[in-house]
C-alpha cells in the first residue's frame, strides 16, 4: 500500500486542494468499461424478479473478472475487495449483490473455523466458484441472541451424522445474503447436540441444493423473504430443515470437535466461534467511510452548481455552497469521511496483528479488539447513515431523486447499522468490557484503545482552543461516564437489583459511556494519522488536513457540551469558544470545499449520480435521467382512456 499525493484542481487556483490517499492498483476501468457490467435499463424500472436477475448476471460477470485478474497475477484479495465494497461495488450492483456473502462470510467462516483438512475440501471449490455459499445464522426469532437460536444439529453415533433440524418457524434461518435463490451452500449456525447434552452453537457446512438442477435437496424449505428498505437485490432468504442429514466432518471443527462415538471436545474458548463477526465489523468501518465520501461527493459538487435565493438583494443568487448552514450540512461530513478512514485502515492493521496471535494460541487481545470493533462498527455505521441523510436533504429535491443515487446510497448504509450486530447491542458489548476494565484497573494500563482510563478520570483538563484539549475532554468525559455507570450499577445492586436488572436499568449511561469511548478512538486516530503525515507532505496539505481534523474534533465536541459540562471543567463561554471556532473553520474550509470531494477520487461511474458529475451538468442530467422513464414512452398513458376520462365525464 502506497500513499500518495494526488493533486485535485478545479477550474481555478483558489479551489486547489490536495488529498492524500492511498493509491491501490486496482483496474477500474477494467471493470467499468465493460459494457455488459453496464444495465441497458434503470433498475429503478425493472420488476423484483427482473432486478434479481439482472443482479446475479451482473454478479458472475464482475467475479469471472476478478478471477481473470488473479489467474494473470494481477491482485487477489484486494480486488475482491474493491467489487464486494461500497465504492465499485455498490456502484454495479447499486441494490446489492447476491453473491457477497460467499467471499465476505462463507469463505471466511471456513478459513477461520474449519481445520486444515476441511479448509483443504472446502476452500478450492469455494475459490473456484464450484459452490456458492452464504453464512445462515440469524433466525425468525433471533438475531442479536445468538445463544439462543433454536436451529439443532443433532449426532447420531450410529451413522456418524449430524441431524439438522427447525424444531419451530421462528427457527426457519430468516435473513442470509443470497440464500433465497442463488447459494447451494451455507454455513449454518445450530445448537449442537451430541450424547444427550447441548453444547451451544457451533458452525455446520450444509449443502442446500443439487449442484447441477440447483433444485433444493430433500428437507430444505428455502426461499426469499421479499422486498426491503433497499438491497432488494442481495436475495436474503429464509431456511427450514425437516431432518436433514450431513457427515460429521461437516461440522466445521478448528475450536471444538465432535469425536466418531460422539465425544464432544471443548474449544479453548467458546468465543472462537463469533470470529467471522468480528471480521465484518472490522470491514463495515471502511464502508462507512466509503458511503460518506460518495454521498459528501454528490452533495458538495451539487452545492457548488445550485444558485438559489439571495444573500444580499442586490446580488445574484449564490452557490448554496455559500451558506454556513450548507456548509455545517457538509464539511463536518466531509471530516467525517477522513475520520473514519483513518480509523478503519488502523483497525484492519489491528484486526490483522490480533488474528495472528489468535493462530497461535494467544487469545488475550481478543476482548479489546472485540469492544473495539463493536464501538467503531456503531458509531461509524450511525454517522455515516446520519451523515448519508443530512446530504441527500442537503440537495433539496434533486437529492430525493432516484437519479440523485442518495437515496439507493442511504438503503446501503442505514444497513450497515443493523446487519452484522445492530449497533446498540454492539455498544453494550463495549461498555460491558469497558466496566470490566474499569473494576480491574490494573489491566486498563496494557490495552492500547484503553490505557486512558488509568489516569483521565482524575487529570485536569482546563479550556483550551485545541484538538489536544478535545481528545483530553472526550477522555476524560468516558471516563467519567464509565465511572458513574459503574457507580450507578453498584447503588442498584447495593438496594436488592441483581447484576442483570441493574444492568438493563442502567443501560442508557452505558450506551452513551460506549459512544463517547469510540468517538475518543477515532479523534485519536484521526491526530496521530495527521501528526504523522505533517512532516511528509506539503505545507498547503497539512494546513488542510489540520483545519480537517479541527473541524471533526470540534464537532465532535459541540455533540457532547452537556457531558462536556458535567465531567470536565469546561464553562458556557468555553462553548462559543467552541461555536466560533467551528464557524471559522467552515469559512476556511469553503475554498477547498470541491478540490476536497474531487480528492477521493471516484468516478461519475462510480457515483452514478446525476447531481454528482464531475462536469457539473446536472439539469441536463435530470432532465435526461427522466426521459429513461417507461411512462415517457407514449403521451397519453392508457389509463386515461381507462379510467380517468370515465371518472371525470362522471363528475360533469
Ligand atoms: C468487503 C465486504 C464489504 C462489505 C460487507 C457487505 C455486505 C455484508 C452484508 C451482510 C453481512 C451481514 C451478515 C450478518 O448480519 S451475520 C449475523 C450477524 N449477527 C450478529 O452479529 C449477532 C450479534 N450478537 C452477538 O454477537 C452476541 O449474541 C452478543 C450480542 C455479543 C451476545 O453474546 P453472548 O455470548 O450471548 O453474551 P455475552 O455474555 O454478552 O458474551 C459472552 C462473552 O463473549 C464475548 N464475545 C461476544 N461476542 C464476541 C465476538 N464476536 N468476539 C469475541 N468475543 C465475543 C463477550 O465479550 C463476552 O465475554 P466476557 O469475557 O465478557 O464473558
Ligand atoms: C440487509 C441485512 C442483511 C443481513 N444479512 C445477514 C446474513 O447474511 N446472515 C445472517 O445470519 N444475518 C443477516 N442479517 C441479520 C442481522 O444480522 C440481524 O438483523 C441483526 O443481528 C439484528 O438482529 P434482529 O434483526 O433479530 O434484531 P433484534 O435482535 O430482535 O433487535 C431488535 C431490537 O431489539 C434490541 N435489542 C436486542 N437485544 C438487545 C439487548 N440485549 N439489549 C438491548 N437491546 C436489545 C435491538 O437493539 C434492536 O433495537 C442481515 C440483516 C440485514 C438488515
Amino acid at each position: 500500500m502506497s500513499a500518495k499525493v494526488v493533486v485535485s484542481k478545479r477550474r481555478n487556483v483558489n479551489r486547489q486542494a490536495i488529498f492524500l490517499i492511498t493509491l491501490w492498483p486496482f483496474p477500474e476501468d477494467f471493470f467499468l468499461s465493460d459494457p455488459e457490467l453496464k444495465s441497458k435499463v434503470p433498475l429503478e424500472y425493472l420488476s423484483h424478479k427482473e432486478k434479481y436477475e439482472e443482479a446475479v448476471r451482473k454478479a458472475c460477470l464482475l467475479f469471472r473478472k476478478v478471477i481473470q485478474l488473479q489467474n494473470e497475477g494481477k491482485g487477489g484479495m484486494d480486488n475482491f475487495r474493491e467489487v464486494l465494497g461500497g465504492q465499485l461495488g455498490s456502484a454495479i450492483l447499486p441494490d446489492g449483490n447476491p453473491i457477497t456473502l460467499h467471499y465476505v462470510m462463507f469463505i471466511p467462516t471456513l478459513m477461520g473455523q474449519g481445520t486444515i483438512e476441511q479448509q483443504a475440501e472446502w476452500i478450492q471449490k469455494a475459490w473456484n466458484c464450484d459452490i456458492i455459499g452464504t453464512y445462515a445464522q440469524t433466525e425468525l426469532g433471533h438475531g442479536t441472541f445468538i445463544r439462543g437460536l433454536e436451529t439443532v444439529a443433532k449426532y447420531d453415533p450410529k451413522t456418524e451424522e449430524f441431524v439438522l433440524h427447525s424444531p419451530t418457524l421462528t427457527a426457519y434461518k430468516w435473513w442470509p445474503g443470497g440464500l433465497g435463490h442463488s447459494a447451494n451452500y451455507a454455513v449454518v449456525v445450530a445448537q449442537l447436540y451430541t450424547q444427550g447434552k447441548c453444547h451451544g452453537i457451533h458452525p455446520f457446512v450444509v449443502q442446500l441444493r443439487d449442484e447441477e438442477t440447483h433444485e433444493p435437496l430433500p428437507g430444505i424449505k428455502i426461499g426469499e423473504i421479499g422486498c426491503k428498505l433497499g438491497m432488494n437485490s442481495t436475495n436474503n432468504g429464509y431456511l427450514g430443515f425437516d431432518n436433514v442429514r450431513i457427515p460429521r466432518n461437516y461440522m466445521l471443527m478448528k475450536n471444538s470437535q465432535v469425536l466418531p462415538d460422539g465425544t464432544y471436545v471443548k474449544s479453548p474458548s467458546s468465543k472462537l466461534t463469533y470470529g467471522t463477526m468480528i471480521f465484518v465489523r472490522v470491514v463495515l468501518v471502511q464502508d462507512a467511510a466509503t458511503y460518506l465520501k460518495k454521498a459528501s461527493i454528490i452533495a458538495t459538487r451539487y452545492s457548488a452548481i445550485r444558485h438559489q435565493s439571495q444573500i444580499k438583494p442586490d446580488q445574484p443568487e449564490p452557490q448554496i455552497l455559500d451558506y454556513v448552514t450548507q456548509q455545517y450540512k457538509l464539511f463536518p461530513n466531509i471530516a467525517s469521511c477522513f475520520a473514519f478512514q483513518y480509523a478503519a485502515t488502523w483497525l484492519w492493521d489491528t484486526y490483522n496483528n490480533i488474528t495472528e496471535e489468535l493462530e497461535t494460541g494467544q487469545l488475550d487481545n481478543l476482548p479489546e479488539l472485540h469492544a473495539t470493533a463493536c464501538v467503531l462498527k456503531a458509531v461509524s455505521t450511525a454517522d455515516a447513515a446520519q451523515g448519508v441523510e443530512m446530504l441527500r436533504l442537503a440537495c433539496g429535491g434533486h437529492g430525493y431523486m432516484t437519479a440523485s443515487n442518495l437515496p439507493s446510497t442511504y438503503g446501503l448504509v442505514t444497513a450497515m447499522c443493523t446487519y452484522e450486530g445492530e449497533n446498540t447491542v454492539l455498544l453494550l458489548q463495549t461498555a460491558r468490557f469497558l466496566v470490566k476494565m474499569w473494576q480491574n484497573k490494573t489491566n486498563v494500563y496494557k490495552l492500547p484503545t484503553m490505557k486512558y482510563l488509568a489516569t483521565a478520570l482524575n487529570r485536569a483538563t482546563p479550556f483550551e482552543k485545541s484538538v489536544e484539549w478535545v481528545i483530553a475532554a472526550l477522555q476524560k468525559t468516558a471516563a467519567g461516564k464509565i465511572d458513574l455507570a459503574n457507580r450507578h450499577l453498584n447503588e442498584r445492586v447495593a438496594k436488592g437489583q441483581s447484576y442483570e436488572d441493574a444492568w438493563n436499568n442502567t443501560s442508557i449511561e452505558l450506551v452513551s459511556a460506549a459512544e463517547v469511548h469510540g468517538r475518543t478512538i477515532i479523534v485519536e486516530q484521526f491526530y496521530n494519522t495527521v501528526q504523522g503525515y505533517k512532516s511528509r507532505v506539503s505545507k498547503e496539505l497539512g494546513t488542510v488536513l489540520e483545519q480537517l481534523l479541527q473541524l471533526y474534533a470540534v464537532n465532535a465536541a459541540l455533540r457532547c457540551t452537556g457531558d462536556f459540562l458535567r465531567f470536565t471543567e469546561v464553562l458556557g463561554k468555553d462553548i462559543t469558544v467552541l461555536q466560533t471556532w467551528l464557524e471559522e473553520l467552515l469559512s476556511q474550509i469553503r475554498p477547498n470545499a470541491v478540490g476536497l470531494v474531487d480528492s477521493f477520487d471516484m468516478r461519475d461511474e462510480i457515483l452514478s449520480s446525476a447531481l454528482g458529475c464531475y462536469d457539473g451538468n446536472v439539469y441536463e442530467r435530470l432532465f435526461n435521467e427522466a426521459q429513461k422513464s417507461p411512462l415517457n414512452a407514449e403521451p397519453v398513458n392508457k389509463s386515461y382512456n381507462l379510467y380517468l376520462k370515465p371518472f371525470i365525464k362522471a363528475q360533469l
